[in-house]
């Protein structure tokens, strides 16, 4: 049974089948180096099989912390960025509501999402929103000395020792972190807070379906068990099998034909806000894996039909350097009958009759034709259900079209060694010990004038 389908009709005025042929080679290898962990990059593989692999003490453990967390706080603030924040935000979104906080009922716990910028406006914001309601909080880093989680931590950490004081304060925080290394596990150790593990051979990018993403999902309520269900049958699915057979391989070979024609940038589009955050999740994935040596297609985004009233001008007539990837729903959880009215005055009586998500799926159609017509090649990834196990098997989907990508281009898809530039420039003005070196040079360069 597979959840999604891959849908290549957008594709045929630009591809021809004698270039898929010609890129089996090159597919064959790049499976080969991935499954028998040769290729660049093998030690953080652990995504792999993690799902079909998961530990159910694990498991019990999330789900236990989950319910100490809802019994004892009407909200959980979730401090992370990248990795640590982007899965688990893009699933209670996708899952839920991106208006999950203000639908909640009483008996729920409220998840918001903090540390992932450094705005002082947006964290004094998040204070008041919380208001003086029971909150827990779950630190999560990879690293454990993330700038932006760990500045963040601070803030929390003294409002929850206002609140309950020190020895309260360590009971109601949750750090998910490496299981060594890291200011935040030595922290965590000392101060005995509860604690998950960030594998070590599972970057971030790639941690949605560990401690990082479950233990916020479990929180919302939502069903953890068939979210790893479905990433586990996408396991088999999306393996080692032949193009013929494998959505995720004709995916990345796809992207990678129309790249080579100079389509070097990539937009994944919806048709539901609930999906807004799968595509931030998902320009992570893509431009932090492919980004490298000077190589690799720009991901970017687009939320229809708002953004077609937009920047729809660009992408209907602008530069011929883009594709679209759409996820579509097939089926969403509520409709709406279009309202019958008296008379004609608003012009949409030709509606009647049918639903708003009909008008909705119309649309897309039409826009994929529209763009196919402007020379923008189109792909689909169509969902038949907004369920936990058809977005397990999507977040497979596209790990493994990245993976494969990344060593279709010759590069490490798991490392992301150009995200230290920006830190060096930051630690270095902000006088952090062990930078002074750099301090007077970047210095005399914003001094310049
Ligand atoms: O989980 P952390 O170690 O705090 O890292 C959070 C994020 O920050 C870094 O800059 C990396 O580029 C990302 O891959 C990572 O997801």
């Amino acid at each position: 049974m597979t959840a999604i389908q891959f849908d290549t009709f957008g594709l045929a005025p630009f591809i021809k089948e004698h270039e898929y042929e010609e890129l089996k080679p090159q597919l064959a290898l790049a499976q080969k180096l991935l499954f028998e962990k040769k290729g660049a990059g093998a030690a953080y593989t652990d995504w792999l099989n993690w799902a079909s692999n998961f530990d159910p003490a694990e498991e019990a453990k999330i789900l236990q912390l989950a319910k100490k967390v809802q019994s004892e706080s009407k909200v959980l603030v979730v401090i992370g960025i990248g990795g640590s924040y982007l899965g688990g935000k893009m699933a209670l979104e996708f899952m839920r509501s991106p208006w999950y906080n203000d639908l909640a009922e009483e008996d729920q716990t409220k998840v918001y999402f903090a540390g992932n910028q450094m705005s002082s406006m947006a964290l004094t914001q998040l204070l008041r929103v919380i208001g003086d309601a029971d909150f827990s909080v779950n630190v999560i880093s990879k690293s454990g000395q993330t700038t932006e989680a760990a500045l963040a931590f601070r803030f929390f950490k003294e409002e929850l020792v206002k609140r309950y004081g020190q020895a309260g304060a360590a009971k109601r925080i949750i750090a998910t972190t490496d299981a060594k290394q890291g200011t935040l596990r030595a922290e965590t150790e000392a101060a005995g807070y509860d604690n998950l593990v960030v594998p070590n051979d599972i970057g971030g990018r790639f941690s949605v379906l560990t401690a990082v993403g479950l233990l916020p999902l479990a929180v919302a309520g939502i069903d953890i068990k068939a979210l790893l269900a479905g990433a586990a049958a996408a396991e088999t699915l999306y393996s080692e099998k032949k193009l013929e057979e494998n959505p995720a391989l004709q995916y990345a070979a796809s992207r990678r034909i129309l790249y080579d024609k100079g389509y070097t940038t990539e937009i994944l589009a919806n048709w539901e806000p609930s999906l807004q955050y799968f595509a931030e999740w998902w320009k992570q994935l893509m431009g932090e894996s492919e980004g490298k040596n000077q190589k690799g297609i720009y991901p970017t985004s687009a939320n229809y039909s708002t953004d077609l009233h937009s920047f729809g001008q660009y992408i209907q007539e602008g530069r011929r350097d883009l594709f679209e990837t759409v996820v579509r729903l097939d089926q969403v959880a509520e409709d709406l009958a279009i309202p019958k009215l008296e008379g004609n005055e608003d012009g949409l009586a030709y509606l009647e009759g049918k639903t708003l998500n009909e008008v909705n799926q119309t649309a897309a159609d039409g826009v994929a034709l529209a763009h196919i017509d402007g020379g923008v090649p189109n792909m689909a990834v169509r969902l038949a259900k907004q369920d936990e196990y058809s977005l397990g098997e999507l977040i497979y989907f596209f790990e493994m079209s990245v993976a494969i990508s990344g060593y279709l281009f010759a590069i490490n898809p798991f490392n992301q060694p150009g995200v230290e530039a920006y830190k060096t420039a930051m630690f270095a003005l902000l006088g952090k010990p062990g930078y002074e070196d750099e301090t007077k040079r970047y210095q005399d360069r914003l001094n310049r004038s």
